[in-house]
């Protein structure tokens, strides 16, 4: 499906309810296979997320999860534990190109059996599921946080629990503290010091009902739709000042890209206020929270403000090269980018060319980070149906503002 978004000047102040994090979702379900007295409210819609319950119910020796990076990582530690299961796990084409080396020798620590079943690294793997060994890991963690959040989540069902000892600079840490944060939540202890996590043994659970804060990532969009727009506001649902989620980072990032935020009843209400004539360019690392890099990338082009966004070096190895992806696509539109291993350039602008088609690259956040820009010229985008990976209901909730999705 391509989508033409027409320009338009501006949008209609309107309350929006955005579906559960796909990451603290994707989290309990795990949790909830292990002890089913867990109950999860207010569970995301995404594929991602069907991707998981489905496999989770699955007694099928192929299980398939497209695209879904987490349902990858958190499943292959989940069947590795599994005694006496044999599963292959498989996903898309870009899932079998994305690295889960460090994992599998993690888990062939514990003694687990995992195989490769076409390119060594890389899935489909086939695992063989064993009583792990030991109660003690180490791995590199400066690839993906997936990797150690898979290992925390399997933890507690294992006799003795686990040590996991984060070797090199860690990645994506907010991932990491919101897995500990859920596990505490369903009454699990443990805790991250120093590099070293240290996830206890549970044996009985009592029943526990656990609420999914609405997702941060998919709430960037209308951050950018506000920073865009001429003295709007925004109001979404359900979020917390206190969240778990790193990119509730935006709040205080997109107050110097003119947007204010407030939190009341369970909501958080986006304003446009004026961006800062001292802001010659936006200096930002994002190894805390690399979803939104795209977002904000997108947002100053929009405004014609220079970035200079640093720390993203995992972006390579997403849905696809994030950086190559934004380079390519900003400069359509008549930007320039530069971009290295981990770090995204661009030069402030004055205009931005109309009717381009936006590629996609089968990856949701080039859909949504690119939309806002109908505030500015009409643009296409190209496969928008992509958006269900995480906000399936994106289209849907932009035309509530008065987008003109055609
Ligand atoms: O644990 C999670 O839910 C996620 C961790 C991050 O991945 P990396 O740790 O690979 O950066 C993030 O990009 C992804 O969308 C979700
Ligand atoms: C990177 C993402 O997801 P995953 O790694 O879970 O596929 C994302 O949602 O931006």
């Amino acid at each position: 499906m391509n989508l033409k978004l027409n320009h338009i000047p501006n949008i209609k102040d309107n309350v929006l309810q955005i579906t559960g994090s796909k990451s603290e979702t994707n989290r309990l379900l795990i949790l909830q296979s292990l002890y089913p007295k867990i109950e999860i409210e207010n569970v995301s819609n995404s594929d991602d997320s069907a991707l998981m319950q489905a496999a989770l119910k699955s007694t099928n020796e192929v299980v398939d999860i497209h695209h879904a990076g987490t349902a990858m990582r958190f499943l292959t530690a989940y069947f590795a534990v599994k005694n006496g299961r044999e599963t292959i796990l498989t996903g898309s084409k870009r899932m079998q190109e994305r690295p889960i080396k460090i994992l599998v020798d993690a888990l062939r620590q514990l003694g687990c059996e995992i195989s490769y079943e076409k390119e060594e690294g890389y899935p489909p793997i086939k695992i063989i599921g064993k009583n792990p060994e030991t109660n003690k890991v180490s791995l590199a963690a400066n690839v993906s946080s997936q990797y150690i959040s898979a290992l925390m989540l399997i933890a507690s069902s294992l006799p003795e629990g686990l040590e996991i000892v984060l070797e090199g600079k860690v990645t994506s840490v907010p991932y990491i503290k919101m897995t500990l944060s859920l596990l505490k939540d369903v009454g699990i202890q443990g805790s991250f010091e120093n590099n070293v996590i240290n996830i206890h043994p549970l044996k009985i659970t009592l029943p526990k009902r656990v609420v999914v804060e609405s997702d941060w990532s998919s709430a960037s969009y209308f951050y950018s739709i506000v920073a865009l727009s001429n003295n709007k506001s925004v109001t979404l649902g359900s979020y917390k000042q206190n969240s778990y989620q790193g990119d509730s980072a935006l709040a205080e990032i997109y107050r110097e890209l003119g947007v204010e935020t407030t939190f009341h009843d369970n909501q958080i209400t986006l304003t446009k206020s004026s961006v800062s004539n001292d802001l010659d360019q936006l200096e930002l690392d994002l190894s805390n929270s690399p979803d939104i890099a795209q977002t904000i990338a997108v947002t100053c082009f929009g405004l014609g403000k220079a970035c200079y966004l640093t720390g993203l070096h995992t972006l390579k190895i997403k849905e696809t090269d994030r950086l190559e992806a934004l380079k390519v696509e900003i400069e359509k539109l008549g930007g320039e980018v530069l971009i290295t291993e981990n770090s995204l350039k661009l030069a402030s602008s004055k205009s931005i060319n109309s009717d381009i088609s936006i590629d996609t690259y089968h990856d949701h956040r080039m859909a949504m980070a690119f939309a806002p820009l109908a505030l500015r010229e009409t643009l296409l985008i190209n496969d928008a149906d992509v958006v269900s990976k995480s906000y399936p209901d994106f289209w849907n909730d932009l035309k509530k503002l008065d987008f003109k999705v055609l």
